[in-house]
């Protein structure tokens, strides 16, 4: 039986160029306000996520940098069991690299960030990922569609969500997971019900037992409408 849904931010509830769809946070409060766990779970920063979870009325339960930090509520322990030291380390090889190929890495939100490492997507994800094969460098290279992250290879959304449902007294077979990206396979692996957005790649096409029709926020609706009668049978 489910009893809290995990939802992905960027390409799931926004729309392909991240402007929030207001149906998907009208569906987020319905859920909010019967009494139903809801938490965000998103590559971005803590303080991003705490802006977005007050604006959409949620208690500020959170998945913060692709797993790297979670916390439940807005009073709860910041947990990071990312390690950011090894992604700031393999980040100045990479910046060194593509900086000799005249390319420069831009940073994104670097001073709000505890446990990743994210930066624009002016180069192609598998360069990154061939250097940082080649120099053996001991983190993942997650592309979100919207931005790449380097990322503790221990941690990701699934680990975090364990983590977290344990805190919150849950089995992760309770909890409906949706995503969109390379960063949501292992969560929706670890959910109860696994849903991946049309507009999702293959690969977390394939992870998840679901794919509504619809792309993006669409996507979303669709399966809150699907899964909703199962979210309330308590
Ligand atoms: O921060 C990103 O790059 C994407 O964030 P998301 O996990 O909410 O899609
Ligand atoms: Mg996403």
């Amino acid at each position: 039986m489910l009893k809290a849904l995990v939802s992905d931010v960027d390409g799931t509830i926004t729309d392909r160029r991240r402007r929030i769809n207001t149906d998907a946070i009208e569906a987020l409060r319905t859920l909010v306000d019967a009494g139903i766990e809801v938490v965000l779970a998103s590559g971005n920063t803590v303080c991003f996520m705490d802006g977005l979870c007050k604006m959409v009325g949620t208690d500020g339960t959170i998945i913060s940098e692709n797993g790297g930090v979670y916390r439940r509520g807005f009073g709860g322990t910041l947990h990071i069991p990312g390690d950011q030291k090894v992604c700031l380390e393999a980040f100045e090889v990479l910046r060194d690299h593509f900086a000799g190929e005249g390319v420069r890495l831009e940073l994104f939100s670097a001073q709000y960030r505890f446990a990743d490492v994210a930066f624009a997507r002016n180069i192609d994800p598998d360069d990154v990922r061939t250097v940082v094969r080649d120099h053996h460098l001991p983190v993942r290279v997650l592309d979100t569609g919207f931005a790449i992250h380097l990322q503790d290879p221990g941690v990701s959304k699934g680990t975090a969500m364990r983590d977290l449902a344990r805190e919150m007294g849950l089995l992760p077979d309770e909890i409906l997971a949706i995503g969109d990206s390379e960063n949501d396979i292992e969560m929706l692996k670890a959910a109860g019900v696994g849903v991946a957005v049309a507009n999702a790649p293959e690969p977390t096409r394939s992870a998840a037992d679901w794919v509504p029709r619809e792309s993006y926020g669409d996507g979303f609706i669709e399966t809150v409408k699907k899964y909703y009668p199962d979210l309330f049978s308590r």
